[in-house]
């Protein structure tokens, strides 16, 4: 059986209607894909936990977490991975790229155009469709 990975992924939008998205690196899995910032949900955490955990980890800010947008499985070539997104607000500091490639504040609307993960798609979609 593919491993499976649950993660959650983190909406951030600022006063401007922007989203928070990044460029994940040519040495990670999934490479030269964007997504919603995030990472896996360790044993006994809470989906809102881990955001904020990873988010500290890996941007170093501080988020406030929202409502969930969109649960979407997606079965990749060698995992399987359930991707929960939240949209969220940064309460401490500005987000900097400590492990992506790249980051970046896109309008909204635009998002779409950006290469996102497969997985990402659904929850793209809503956004870009205003939800
Ligand atoms: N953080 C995040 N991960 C996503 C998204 N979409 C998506 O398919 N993924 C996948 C990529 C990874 O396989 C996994 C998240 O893992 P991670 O970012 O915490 O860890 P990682 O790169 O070290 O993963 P791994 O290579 O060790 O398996 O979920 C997303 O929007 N955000």
């Amino acid at each position: 059986m593919k491993k499976q990975v649950h993660v959650v992924g983190a909406i951030i939008e600022n006063e401007n209607k922007e989203i928070f998205c990044a460029l994940r690196g040519s040495d990670m899995s999934l490479a030269n894909y964007w997504e919603f910032p995030g990472g896996k949900i360790e044993s006994g955490e809470t989906p809102e936990k881990a955001l904020v955990r990873e988010i500290k980890e890996e941007f170093n800010c501080v988020i406030e977490v929202d409502k969930k947008v969109e649960d979407t499985t997606y079965e990749y070539e060698e995992v399987v991975v359930r991707l929960e997104t939240y949209k969220a607000t940064l309460v401490q500091g500005q987000p900097v790229a400590l492990e992506h490639a790249e980051v970046r504040w896109v309008p909204r609307e635009e998002i779409e155009k950006l290469n996102f993960a497969p997985a990402d798609i659904p929850a793209v979609k809503k956004i870009s469709r205003n939800q």
